[in-house]
C-alpha cells in the first residue's frame, strides 16, 4: 500500500511585509485524504489555501505535492499537476448551462486544440454526466448556471473542480450562505467525494464540520493550535477559548 503522503508542507511561514499570516506550519495529507481546515476570522485559512495553489509565495518553507517541491512554481503548473481549488464565491460561467459548465472545466488543462474541438471525446461527456449525478443537477443538465440557486451553483463549481480530475480538492467554504439542508447535502457531496480525491476544506459552520467527520486543523494567529477528531478538537479548552466559544457567541 503506498502510504507516502500527497501534499506535504514543511514549516511553511508567510509573511506580508512584516504581518505574519503564517508561521511554521507543517502539515501532511494523504491521497483520498479528507482534511478540515478551521478556525477564526483572520487566522490564515485563505492564506494556507492561496499558498499550496501558489498564488502567495511562502517566505520560508517547502511544499511537497506527489513527493516534489512545488513552492517556487507557477500557479498553472500546480493546477496542472493535479492540484484545484474552489473560492468562496460561484465561479461559474453564468451564460453556459450546466453541462458546458462542466466540460469546459474538464478541458481547462488540456491542449488548446482539444479545448476548442467542437464535440467532446465520449469518454468526457461520459464523465461530466457522471458528476452530473454526483452533484445531484442531473435534471439541471441544461440550465443556465447563472439561473441556479445558490448552493446549486456552489455544487455545480465543486463539480468543476471535480471535472479536472485533481488529485487535490481545495474546497474554500463551500457552504457560505447556506441553510442547513444545503449545507448537510454539501457534506454528503463532499464525503461522496473522498477516496477518488483528497479533499481540503475550510470552513467555519460547526454543523457542516461535524458531519464531514473528518480530520481537522485548528489554525490561530497563523499557526497550528490543534490537530485531531472532531470530538478531540470540540473537547479542546485550548480550541474552546479560541474559536468555538467564540464561534458559539456569533451564532447566538
Ligand atoms: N495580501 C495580503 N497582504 C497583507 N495581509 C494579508 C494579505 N492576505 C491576507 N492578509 C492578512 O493575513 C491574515 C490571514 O488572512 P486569511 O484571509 O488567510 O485568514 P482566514 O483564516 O482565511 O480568515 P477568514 O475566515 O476571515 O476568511 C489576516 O490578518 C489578513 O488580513
Amino acid at each position: 500500500m503506498n502510504t507516502a503522503p500527497l501534499l506535504t508542507l514543511e514549516n511553511v511561514t508567510v509573511d506580508f511585509d512584516g504581518f505574519k499570516a503564517l508561521t511554521d506550519v507543517s502539515l501532511s495529507l494523504a491521497p483520498q485524504d479528507l482534511r478540515v481546515l478551521i478556525g477564526p476570522n483572520g487566522a490564515g485559512k485563505s492564506t494556507l489555501c492561496d499558498t499550496i495553489i501558489g498564488r502567495v509565495r511562502p517566505t520560508s518553507g517547502r511544499i511537497l505535492f506527489k513527493n516534489q517541491p512545488i513552492t517556487a512554481l507557477p500557479e498553472q503548473d500546480i493546477v496542472r499537476r493535479g492540484i484545484c481549488r474552489k473560492f468562496q464565491t460561484p465561479g461559474v460561467l453564468p451564460s453556459l448551462s450546466v453541462m458546458e459548465n462542466l466540460l469546459v472545466s474538464a478541458r481547462k488543462n488540456r491542449a488548446w486544440w482539444l479545448a476548442f474541438s467542437s464535440s467532446p471525446p465520449a469518454a468526457e461527456q461520459e464523465r461530466a454526466e457522471e458528476i452530473l449525478e454526483t452533484i445531484g443537477l442531473t435534471d439541471r443538465r441544461e440550465t443556465l448556471a447563472g439561473s441556479l440557486a445558490h448552493g446549486e451553483k456552489q455544487w455545480l463549481e465543486i463539480g468543476m473542480v471535480v471535472a479536472t480530475d485533481a488529485e487535490l480538492l481545495l474546497l474554500d467554504e463551500p457552504t457560505a450562505g447556506m441553510g442547513p439542508q444545503d449545507t448537510q447535502r454539501t457534506a454528503d457531496l463532499i464525503l461522496s467525494l473522498v477516496g477518488r480525491h483528497a479533499v481540503l476544506v475550510i470552513d467555519h459552520d460547526m454543523s457542516f464540520v461535524e458531519a464531514l467527520n473528518g480530520y481537522t486543523t485548528v489554525l490561530h494567529q497563523g499557526q497550528i493550535l490543534r490537530e485531531g477528531t472532531v470530538s478531540e478538537i470540540r473537547a479542546d479548552a485550548a480550541v474552546e477559548a479560541v474559536y468555538l466559544g467564540r464561534a458559539k457567541e456569533d451564532v447566538a
